[in-house]
């Protein structure tokens, strides 16, 4: 008898469009008749990926803020607090800056441990300001994400397979950028989509062909059943 292998899939870069905003309608229906747990491991705030889990018909299995918010179904872990990020924030509205999303922004509303910026906001000042508070700033290729280096996506992850009972070796993670990486070390199979940055591709097992969602259907079609 064959299994569908547990997923582990990033939000921005993964489940896009190939165009790269928005979520493919496509990767909807193979996710919600997934005969396994899939978990949505993301750098977005916390609503984010539960509402995605909610849209699409699944349990709600979510490691958010770059595994500052996880959720099991049961419980919700919040691994660091949001203090320092607010600081480094306020330091740089002091400089002249701004996070770049307007004055009502929904990105980072609900944002409990970090705070993201607009990439075309300037980050060497974010940069030094975040490591005076020994704060690190990571770029997923969507947003600058002002953040404590201790959460993960990858420990998120186990926190939840441990839970849940996902055996993580079976497991399979896809993804395209930095903060994918410790999701990768973390599971048995991982594989970065064609559109991931250089850290993604060289830490994942695999580098697929396709960007997007194309990428990621293609490793759904190729697991589905593989167990
Ligand atoms: O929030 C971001 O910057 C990226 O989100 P992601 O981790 O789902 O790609
Ligand atoms: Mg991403």
């Amino acid at each position: 008898m064959t299994d569908d292998p547990p997923l582990v899939l990033d939000i921005d870069g993964t489940l896009t469009r190939p165009e790269g905003w928005g979520i493919d309608p496509r990767v909807f229906d193979p996710l919600r008749d997934w005969d396994a747990p899939v978990v949505i491991a993301t750098g977005k705030a916390f609503p984010y990926p539960v509402a995605l889990c909610h849209f699409v018909g699944i349990p709600e299995l979510v490691v958010a803020e770059n595994g500052g918010v996880v959720y099991t179904g049961d419980d919700v872990f919040v691994t660091a607090d949001r203090a320092a990020a607010q600081a480094v924030l306020e330091d740089y509205r002091a400089a002249g800056y701004e996070t770049g999303w307007g004055p009502e922004n929904t990105v980072n509303r609900w944002r409990e441990t970090e705070i993201a910026v607009n990439l075309d906001q300037p980050v060497d000042p974010l940069r030094e300001i975040a490591a005076d508070y020994g704060l690190e700033v990571i770029d997923t290729g969507y947003a600058y994400h002002v953040k404590d280096a201790a959460p993960n996506k990858g420990d998120g992850l186990e926190t939840i397979a441990e839970h849940v009972g996902i055996d993580l070796e079976r497991t399979v993670a896809v993804g395209d950028s930095i903060n994918d990486v410790s999701t990768f070390e973390a599971v048995g199979r991982s594989f970065a989509v064609a559109n991931a940055d250089e850290t993604a591709k060289a830490a994942a097992d695999e580098v697929l062909a396709d960007v997007h969602a194309d990428g990621t259907l293609a490793v759904l079609e190729r697991v589905r059943g593989s167990e």
